[in-house]
């Protein structure tokens, strides 16, 4: 469990996180999700008492992280910066760790292998791919088996064997109890890694719900038609909360279900061609959501006059 009360963190006039309230709760992997310059990293770094909050708190199982006498036994963290030094082997790296946290090396070989980094664990982490870097921050997170796993941007530079990996392994986490929090740009794929969403945009929190609640509610579940006589489907199925719009021979239709449309034009003896259930993805339903809190937007090239 992972709560934030009121936490804030302000850099001179810049208020990079606004008290922000939350809790991450064990058994489900929980995506923070937010633009560029919202604050996730800066949360990140307080929950790991690497950034002192300006106001407000943040505990993990209940106790601030600096009061953890081996933390990595308890919360395993990786964060954007790389923190390895680059003459060091990866397994060298590892066994530092695991010595100052009295964690035995077999444990090191474990994760070395889990982390598919068994071949080049004698290599120095200074020639690892961005890639490797990650599997080795990961590997690192893993380490002394943590029941809480902090992790920014962990696919960053993964090709898609690893990002399978890290998705199966964060599920798989999650499903014995640990508490995952973990941020993401690559919207696809906190689709199919996390059940829970917090959403941060200028350092506020915008949204604090289910991965299936949030993409729902965006949807607002319309219902596109193309059927033989739209003009009397619509006089039909017109009623309280119906919102029907649409051009020539395609209906999109919101408060009504498929099967209730479907039904309406069957008793009306009006022909369906195409009757399908529109469902928003996460990354339409965050660009709608965050659209007022993106801070660095970027132009297109016409009006930067780049085109040809
Ligand atoms: N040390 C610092 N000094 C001044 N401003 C900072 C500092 N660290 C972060 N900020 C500012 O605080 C805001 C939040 O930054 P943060 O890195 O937490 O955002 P983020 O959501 O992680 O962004 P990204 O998705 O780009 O990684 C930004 O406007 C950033 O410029």
């Amino acid at each position: 469990m992972i709560e934030a009360r009121a936490l804030t963190k302000r850099y001179g006039t810049k208020t990079a996180v606004d008290r922000v309230e939350f809790s991450v709760r064990p058994g489900v992997v929980t995506g923070f999700l937010g633009p560029n310059g919202a604050g996730k990293s800066t949360t990140m770094r307080m929950i790991l008492g690497l950034d002192k909050p300006t106001e407000g708190t943040v505990t993990v199982l209940g106790r601030s992280y600096t009061g953890f006498p081996a933390p990595l036994t308890e919360v395993g963290a990786l964060l954007e910066a790389r923190s390895v030094h680059p003459g060091r082997t990866a397994r060298a790296h590892l066994q530092g760790l695991a010595y100052t946290h009295g964690i035995p090396k077999s444990r090191v070989e474990e994760v070395l292998a889990l982390a598919g980094l068994s071949e080049v664990a004698g290599k120095r982490a200074g020639g690892f791919s961005l890639g490797m870097g990650q599997r080795l921050g990961i590997a690192a997170a893993l380490l002394g088996d943590p029941q809480v796993l902090i992790l920014d941007e962990p696919v960053n530079g993964l090709d898609p064997e690893g990002v399978l990996w890290v998705r199966n392994l964060l599920t798989g986490l999650a499903a014995e109890g640990r508490t995952i929090f973990v941020s993401s740009h690559l919207m696809s794929e906190m689709a199919l890694t996390a059940q829970h969403l917090i959403i941060v945009g200028r350092g506020r929190v915008l949204a604090d719900t289910s991965l299936e609640e949030f993409v729902r509610t965006a949807g607002g579940d319309r219902v596109k038609v193309v059927c033989a006589d739209p003009g009397r489907l619509s006089t039909t199925i017109a009623g309280p909360g119906v919102e029907v719009t649409g051009r020539g021979e395609e209906l999109s239709i919101a408060g009504l279900g498929a099967r209730e449309i479907g039904t309406a034009a069957a008793r009306e003896g009006i022909a369906l061609y195409e009757l399908t259930v529109q469902s928003v993805s996460l990354e339409e339903a965050f660009m709608d959501l965050t659209r007022d809190a993106v801070e660095y937007h970027a132009r297109s090239l016409e009006s930067v006059g780049g085109s040809r």
